[in-house]
């Protein structure tokens, strides 16, 4: 059986998808798109092996009755609206991250969940998918470097535009973060705190970068992450877990190593796009597999709220300067594992 998806917010990763759904993976095939902007919608209507209705609404695409699932890749901000959407419709529902601007918005996701009786909501945390992330799980999980003390992270971006702005560096990317360390650690954040250091010149003045931000999770570990979105010269994500007995490190992308011009280089990615590819893929195939099962295994809407209670604290931390506590509440027995 093909399932029938409609796709809102037709940009750069909802093309990516709509093209990884058409080309790559097994199970779909995208009937609907549909973008604020007309000319978005019909360029992705237009690529290779896509047959699909454009709606200029992307609540039409979620009444449609040929769409069976909702994929939505627009703005951050119209998350939460779409996803209550298709819940209200029981359509299952793969919406990118952030799945609301705040912990609030992403309660009110999960409590409609529970409402509707059962999972139809998977975050587009693709990280979990990625082979260098499982690894490093593999190696944590199986007590390779005695219990996790200490993580350095680092998400650097090569340059982000003049609308992304200084909180959008915890709601729009730290938030990958606040997800992946989680589910790598088996925690959860207690506290945070956020430090700028002087601001590189490639910046502008609603964006403050680089920044650090430091959590301590519930058993003690504690965490930096340094974002930096601006950092010229490419797409990098780093993770160091310093253990009781050794050290582990998420591997770097493959590529070849060069000797010339008396030098010794390996080319670093510049694009999520490449970094991550094969994650999302597999994310989004689980979810066209586990929607015809009939069971979303993925990243929940709990793991959604979770994620953003995080990131609430940190954006309290960036005004304030100084710890703020995380708390997040008990799991409801709805998203049991
Ligand atoms: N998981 C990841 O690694 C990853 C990577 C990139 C983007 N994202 C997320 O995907 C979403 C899209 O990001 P992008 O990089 O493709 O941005 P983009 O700006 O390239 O595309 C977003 C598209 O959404 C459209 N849009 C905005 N509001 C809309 C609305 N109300 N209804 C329908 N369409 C609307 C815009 O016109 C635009 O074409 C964002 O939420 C972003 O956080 C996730
Ligand atoms: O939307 C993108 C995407 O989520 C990337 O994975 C992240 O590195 C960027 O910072 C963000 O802007």
């Amino acid at each position: 059986m093909t399932l029938k998806l409609g796709v809102i917010g037709a940009g750069a990763i909802g093309k990516e998808h709509i093209r990884r759904c058409t080309q790559v993976l097994q199970g779909a095939t995208v009937v609907a798109v549909s973008d604020i902007n007309p000319d978005s919608a019909w360029a992705a209507a237009a690529l290779p092996g896509v047959c699909a209705e454009v709606y200029a609404d992307g609540h039409d695409v979620i009444r449609s009755t040929d769409v069976e699932a909702v994929l939505i890749a627009s703005w951050d901000p119209t998350h939460e609206e779409y996803t209550l959407a298709a819940i209200a419709a029981g359509k299952p529902v793969f919406c990118e991250k952030p799945l609301a601007m705040s912990a609030e918005g992403c309660r009110r996701i999960v409590d409609a969940e529970i409402e509707a009786g059962r999972r139809l909501v998977q975050v587009g945390f693709m990280r979990p998918y990625d082979e260098g992330y499982r690894a490093l799980k593999k190696a944590i999980d199986d007590g390779a470097i005695g219990a996790p003390l200490l993580l350095r992270c680092a998400h650097r971006n090569p340059k982000v535009d003049e609308s992304y702005t200084t909180d959008m560096a915890i709601t729009n990317t730290l938030i990958h973060e606040l997800d992946v360390l989680r589910w790598l650690l088996n925690d959860d954040y207690r506290s945070v705190q956020v430090r700028f250091p002087r601001s590189t010149s490639h910046t502008h003045g609603r964006l403050k970068d680089p920044q650090i931000v430091s959590f301590e999770t519930r058993k003690g570990t504690l965490i930096d992450v340094e974002i930096f979105v601006n950092c010229q010269y490419g797409y990098d994500i780093q993770c160091e877990v310093v253990g009781e007995t050794g050290v582990a490190r998420l591997p770097e992308p493959s590529a070849v190593q060069m000797r010339r011009d008396a030098s010794l280089s390996t080319a670093i990615l510049t694009d999520w796009k490449d970094r991550f590819i094969t994650a999302y893929d597999a994310e989004l195939q689980a979810f066209i597999n586990d929607v015809a099962a009939g069971r979303l295994r993925g990243p929940s809407a709990w793991d959604g709220y979770a994620a953003s209670v995080a990131a609430d604290a940190c954006l309290k931390a960036q005004k304030n300067g100084g710890s703020v506590a995380i708390a997040l509440p008990e799991r409801p027995s709805f998203y049991a594992c």
